[in-house]
């Protein structure tokens, strides 16, 4: 595939944290591709990592990170022709070239709203301030135009008198449409969305997935989807990454990982949460035990304990990825009789 059908390819990305003096390994060798105009979903336990993956592309992982890769590539697609952009071997997380990929390119819609929005400025003002830091030279009722534009694809309503109002004079969903109303107001191309609606109702939720979903359809934007909710993936992915204990474990199209589910903990996922309903009858099923602490992992599978069908040899060594389908790769010693891919 060339650098106009990807938009975004992770290669071997480790973030580590140092805290008290340790280090603590949390994103281990990912590995990953955005095709454009698709959305990916990266699903996994909590705490498996997939925040500190997408905060470490984005470079907003902090001071007590150490974030390593052998290739962040954003492959930018203007008038027709690509420019590559290499994020590992950017210096500063905030510095002059992040801040200009930041917004126009690429941006986030994070979790809870509530930390996104700055309590004390108006809505409005707060979404305008991508612009007219990206468009040196906007006056102010340009930027306001634009904002309420925004404010009416997105469904809010009354956005003449909403756009000067303040974070809590909204409701939940309200104010997660102007949190995605800041993420898409420079008209980035790859949009990463983490759970962007958990905190929120299930209609909401519903709508809130709904319009996301029309703005790739309309606009052809690129979307990273994490989530818990796989009702969610089977309605949104295109292809889907699994992710445990910072580790890809599954990656493939939507058909791969639904109907031909290869990796044991994709399958206890999978049977852990309901998918469409439950049919009568059936049972949903816990994943045996708990996520391990990162700090405390041995060498091997981290999932072995876990896992039903574990083996010795998954306790030996780093288990590698195979492919077992063109696009279809499992870290399953199961499939070793299928090439390794990293
Ligand atoms: N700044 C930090 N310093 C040290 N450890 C951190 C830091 N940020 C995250 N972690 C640890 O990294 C691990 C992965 O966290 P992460 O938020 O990426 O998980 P997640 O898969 O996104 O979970 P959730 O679905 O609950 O959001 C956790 O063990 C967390 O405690």
């Amino acid at each position: 595939m060339d650098n106009k059908e990807i938009i975004l390819n992770v290669e071997k990305l480790n973030t580590t944290f140092i805290s008290d003096r340790k280090e603590i390994k949390i994103v281990k060798d990912v590995s990953f591709q955005v095709r454009r105009g698709k959305t990916l979903a990266v699903v996994g336990e909590s705490g498996c990592g997939k925040s500190v993956t997408m905060n470490s592309i984005m470079r907003f992982t902090g001071k007590n990170a150490i974030v390593k890769a052998e290739n962040i590539q954003y492959n930018a697609l203007r008038d027709g022709k690509v420019t590559e952009y290499h994020l590992e071997s950017i210096k500063e997380p905030n510095g002059p070239e992040m801040r200009a990929l930041r917004g126009p390119d690429m941006s986030m819609v994070f979790q809870d709203p509530m930390s996104s929005l700055n309590p004390v400025y108006k809505v409005g003002d707060q979404v305008a301030e991508g612009l007219l830091q990206h468009n040196k030279g906007m006056k102010k009722d340009e930027a306001r135009k634009l904002v309420l534009e925004m404010f009416r694809k997105l469904g809010i309503p009354d956005p003449e008198e909403r756009i000067d109002c303040y974070p809590h004079q909204f409701s939940g969903g309200m104010k997660q449409r102007v949190v995605i109303a800041i993420a898409m107001i420079c008209n980035p191309e790859l949009i990463i969305c983490d759970e962007p609606t958990t905190a929120l109702d299930v209609t909401i939720q519903a709508q809130i997935m709904d319009l996301l979903k029309e703005l790739q359809l309309k606009e052809g934007k690129s979307i990273i989807l994490i989530t818990h909710n796989m009702g969610l993936v089977a309605e949104m992915a295109d292809e889907v990454c699994v992710m445990y204990m910072g580790r890809v474990v599954e990656f493939g199209s939507l058909e791969d990982l639904f109907d031909r589910t290869s990796h044991p903990y994709t399958r206890a996922l999978l049977r852990s949460v309901p998918v469409l309903g439950l049919a009568d009858g059936q049972k949903l099923e816990t994943i045996p035990g708990a996520t391990p602490n990162p700090a405390d992992l041995k060498g091997g599978c981290e999932f072995a304990d876990r896992c039903s069908e574990c083996m010795d040899r998954c306790r030996e060594k780093t288990i590698p990825m195979f492919e077992i389908a063109p696009g279809h790769r499992v870290r399953c010693l199961k499939f070793d009789s299928y090439p390794e891919v990293d």
